[in-house]
């Protein structure tokens, strides 16, 4: 088979528009050929997937619990962030309604006219607001079966103009969101045997960066050929993600993809690098990724909350001895962020870029 001829710069898809224009146009019966990985020496699909039970936190206990019960979640949510850095958070208090109208508004955002979205094609990874396909189209030959929405939303909060409740619903929601992650934040804090507010202080949690980031992936007629979000960690602390009910994300475990299937209501919570870096090691950025299906287009809208930009983030001194050595060197996040964003990671956690070679 030929090695793929399409170069970024020939086919861009800020030129050419959104991966949701292309699967809707006419009775698409399979994909162009810049969507397929089977012909990518870089990527290879798929691998086994299994089905697991993935850890399961009960939220309203690690708040409102008896001392006995918070101690349970706490040391669940270690296990979880050690052995999975993935879990499914219930009994979150979010309400549903609210869940349905973001889902709602991120997808009449995606129903906009291209010209409208085009407004937000962005080139850097910091700017306020910015929409696109694919996962980093500007080092990328194969692109993915993806179209993304991406707001800054703390300490500064923007919205995109339209849809016109897209503003106070995103607001309300990030907020919610911004309270869970705190509580976490105290559960992982202390599963760490660090005191409660220690990942909010080293984090500078007050000023931390919360980005939205809304994704369509279309319906796809050759999904076994294509890749809705390639394998990655997120740069952050914690990611907390919700979809409509329809799936597709998988996470790795052991070694193997696994497929999340998640509880009605859940929130998907995963650990990312700054997370990885502060526990120095002991609690993994977990890489995933979403494959794409020919039923129906899906939509998830992960809402990625990290440290102040300009907090220098090192392993916590605590969990520092001559055993074990700070694995990662200090960077402030938006080094980290810009760092990432210039390397062309190809599947790999930019943390590799960062650990010492001592472990
Ligand atoms: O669509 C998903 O389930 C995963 C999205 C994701 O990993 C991301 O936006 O960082
Ligand atoms: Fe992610």
């Amino acid at each position: 088979m030929a090695p793929p001829t399409i170069l970024v710069d020939a086919f861009s898809p800020h030129t050419k528009g959104s991966i949701k224009e292309i699967a809707e146009s006419g009775n698409l019966s399979s994909i162009p050929g810049h969507y397929n990985f089977s012909q990518s020496e870089s990527q290879q699909l798929p691998d086994p997937v299994s089905t697991e039970d993935i850890p399961t936190i009960e939220f309203n206990l690690l708040v409102n619990g008896t001392p006995d019960q918070r101690s349970q979640v706490i040391s669940d949510l270690g296990h979880a962030c050690s052995e999975w850095g993935f879990f499914m958070v219930v009994n979150h208090g979010v309400e549903e309604r609210l869940r349905e109208q973001m889902l709602e508004v991120c997808r009449d955002f995606f129903d906009l006219s291209e010209v409208e979205k085009g407004k937000y094609v962005g080139r850097n990874v910091l700017d306020p607001i910015r929409c696109g396909t694919s996962f980093n189209p500007s080092v990328e030959t194969v692109f993915y079966w993806r179209d993304f929405l991406k707001v800054l939303v703390h300490p500064a909060f923007y919205s995109p103009e339209k849809p016109a409740d897209f503003r106070d619903v995103t607001n309300e929601y990030c907020t919610r969101i911004r309270g869970l992650v705190k509580e976490l934040l105290k559960g992982v804090s202390e599963s760490l045997g660090l005191v409660p507010c220690y990942l909010e202080k080293a984090s500078e949690l007050e000023t931390g960066l919360q980005i939205l980031i809304a994704n369509l992936y279309p319906r796809c007629p050759q999904p076994e050929l294509a890749m809705g979000i390639p394998p990655h960690s997120d740069h952050g602390l914690l990611t907390v993600l919700m979809q409509n009910n329809v799936g597709g994300l998988q996470v790795k475990h052991n070694g193997k993809w696994v497929l999340v299937n998640p509880l009605p209501n859940s929130f998907l919570v995963n650990t990312g690098d700054q997370l990885e870096i502060l526990s120095n090691g002991k609690y993994k950025s977990v890489l995933h990724r979403a494959v794409v299906n020919d039923q129906s287009a899906r939509i998830s809208i992960a809402i990625a909350n990290g440290p102040s930009l300009g907090k220098a983030v090192a392993p916590a001194p605590q969990l520092v001895d001559s055993e074990h050595t700070p694995a990662y060197c200090e960077m402030t996040y938006r080094e980290y962020v810009e760092f990432q964003q210039s390397n062309s990671l190809d599947g790999k956690s930019c943390l590799d870029l960062v650990r010492l070679s001592n472990i």
